[in-house]
């Protein structure tokens, strides 16, 4: 008995051991072709790939995954800007990625010299959810038709008296801050007022931000997003654990996604259906009027598009407004002498308005426009790319089919290739003192350069909007108050990026005003 069991032991233990040594060798024969296909890809992209003579960061353009490490860690937009100023104006990034910092790349990358480069994140017509940003070509053309009006001259005029209600309140809150004596967030009050107000715009109801501080879905959208984001960096750089995310965690974002899409469709069928809205003047009533139009919006188009206001329209002004209220805290020159212009030029906190605001302000439009070059709202890379079938030329460049270009905003506003002393904030540099005369310093600033809204038929519309918008904001607040710098946010501007600046509570005294 015993010896047939040790027989039997000994057989299996055999094939045990077989098999372990199968598998081991198939493990190791598993990561011995990828190392040599990483080396044999590596050297490919380096010495043999079209994009070879584009100077650029070895590392990254041997393994891409690197890249991804530093996106991961929210400094990857600043190795790019050094890239940029280690190698110029035309940088490889990657395989098949080119960075550009110089004016002729917007209108070769953006404009419409050629057929339009499509968006490198708009796979075919999948993501094309009715959403204007993901629409393709000819979509697009049809909802910018339908969309343009409610951004005219003649919509801002009958939408100023809807956004004042908002800005009023603001003042109202700000003062009771003030009387509190204790500083604030001021990004959270920019954040209340610029969602309050676009909500109202584009779908006739209060969030009650300023009434209320309560926050909103979508700025609880962006807060998840922004935590979840190295997560879904991580994922992307492979297949394998793009399929565990899907599987561990989609049925949750899945079912946040449906909740999300169904609050939002509730809003605007609600304000598609509120008649005695009609003629507003807001976003869904001029939408609406393409109705019966060759150009006009579906329902499902409505919707997608007012939720896509939401977020293209709130947080990249309150991310502006937070940044030009620190850098002029930072720059007490400029916080004096704007706040000057605005006293000196309105008696009454009242008489500030869109038109005497845009026409008595220059100073207070450089300040914007320097705010919006050092801290721009959407600091990266707005990618394209490249048609099949030819080369396209790009700033002089030839740049092989299916490349992803673009941009990147950050280093095209921050290079001393493009701008005299770059790194510091300067408004002066936009006032007409300096642009026509040839002894200023910034004379031969590159300001054709400076894009934050973006440039051709894809351009941000709502760019008119938005400067009314935070002119007002601003005018009225340094009319009002005085501000300070809490000390702890006295290097506020050295954050993150991650495809959003991830900015950290900004703190400040707001205090009426003494003369
Ligand atoms: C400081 C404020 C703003 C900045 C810096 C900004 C910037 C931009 C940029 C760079 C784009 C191009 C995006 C792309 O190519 O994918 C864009 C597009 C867009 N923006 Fe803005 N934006 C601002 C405010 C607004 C406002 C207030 C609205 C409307 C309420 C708005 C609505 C849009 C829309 C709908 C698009 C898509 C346009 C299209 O695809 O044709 N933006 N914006």
């Amino acid at each position: 008995m015993t010896g047939i069991r040790g027989f039997l032991y000994q057989k299996l233990e055999g094939v045990h051991l077989a098999s372990w040594r199968g598998a081991l060798l198939l493990v190791a024969t598993f990561i011995i072709f990828q190392i040599l296909h990483t080396a044999v890809t590596a050297i490919y992209n380096i010495y043999f790939h079209p994009l070879r003579e584009i100077p650029g960061p070895k590392l990254w353009i041997a393994f891409p995954l690197l890249k991804n490490l530093h996106m991961m860690g929210g400094d990857l937009d600043f190795k790019v800007r050094a890239a940029h100023e280690k190698y110029g104006d035309v940088v490889r990034f990657g395989p098949d990625q080119v960075g550009f910092t110089c004016p002729e790349a917007w209108r070769d990358i953006y404009g419409h010299g050629h057929a339009e480069l499509p968006k490198s994140y708009v796979k075919g017509s999948a993501m094309d959810d009715g959403s204007i940003v993901y629409s393709n070509a000819s979509n697009h053309f049809r909802l910018r038709k339908a969309m343009q009006p409610a951004f005219s001259e003649k919509a801002l005029r009958q939408q100023e008296p809807l956004i004042r209600v908002y800005v009023d309140l603001l003042m109202e809150r700000l003062r009771e801050v003030a009387d509190k004596g204790d500083s604030t967030n001021i990004i959270r009050w920019y954040n209340f007022t610029t969602f309050d107000l676009i909500a109202d715009l584009a779908y006739g109801e209060e969030l009650h931000g300023l009434a209320g501080g309560k926050s909103n879905m979508w700025i609880d959208n962006i807060e998840k997003l922004m935590k979840l984001m190295p997560i879904l960096v991580l994922v992307t750089t492979s297949p394998l654990l793009s399929k565990v995310l899907q599987f561990v965690a989609g049925p949750k974002i899945r079912k946040s996604k449906a909740k999300h899409k169904e609050a939002s469709e509730l809003m605007a069928m609600k304000r598609i259906n509120r008649k005695e809205q009609v003629d507003r003047g807001d976003f869904m009533d001029y939408m609406m009027r393409s109705r019966g139009e060759k150009h006009e919006m579906t329902d499902a188009e409505l919707v997608a598009n007012c939720d896509l206001l939401m977020i293209a329209g709130s947080e990249t002004t309150a991310s502006l407004l937070s940044g030009v209220t620190y850098w002029l805290l930072k720059t007490p020159h400029s916080l004096k002498k704007v706040t000057e212009e605005v006293r000196s030029m309105f008696e009454r906190d009242e008489d500030i308005d869109f038109i005497e605001a845009s026409a008595k302000l220059p100073y207070m439009l450089a300040c914007l426009d320097e705010a919006l070059r050092i801290f721009p709202s959407i600091p990266i890379s707005l990618t394209r790319k490249t048609l099949p079938g030819a080369p396209t030329p790009i700033a002089g460049v030839m740049i092989p089919e299916n490349t992803k270009v673009g941009v990147h905003q950050l280093s095209a506003f921050h290079s001393e290739r493009n701008f005299y002393r770059a790194k510091e904030y300067i408004p002066e540099r936009w006032l007409p003192e300096s642009t026509n005369d040839p002894s200023s310093p910034f004379y031969n600033d590159r300001r054709e350069v400076h894009k934050p809204f973006s440039f051709g038929p894809r351009d941000c519309i709502g760019r008119n909007l938005a400067y009314h918008e935070m002119r007002l904001i601003m005018a009225r607040l340094l009319w009002n108050f005085d501000l300070a710098l809490e000390e702890q946010s006295k290097n506020w501007h050295e954050q993150k990026i991650r495809g959003l600046w991830e900015k950290p509570p900004l703190m400040v005294f707001v205090k009426r005003r003494t003369e």
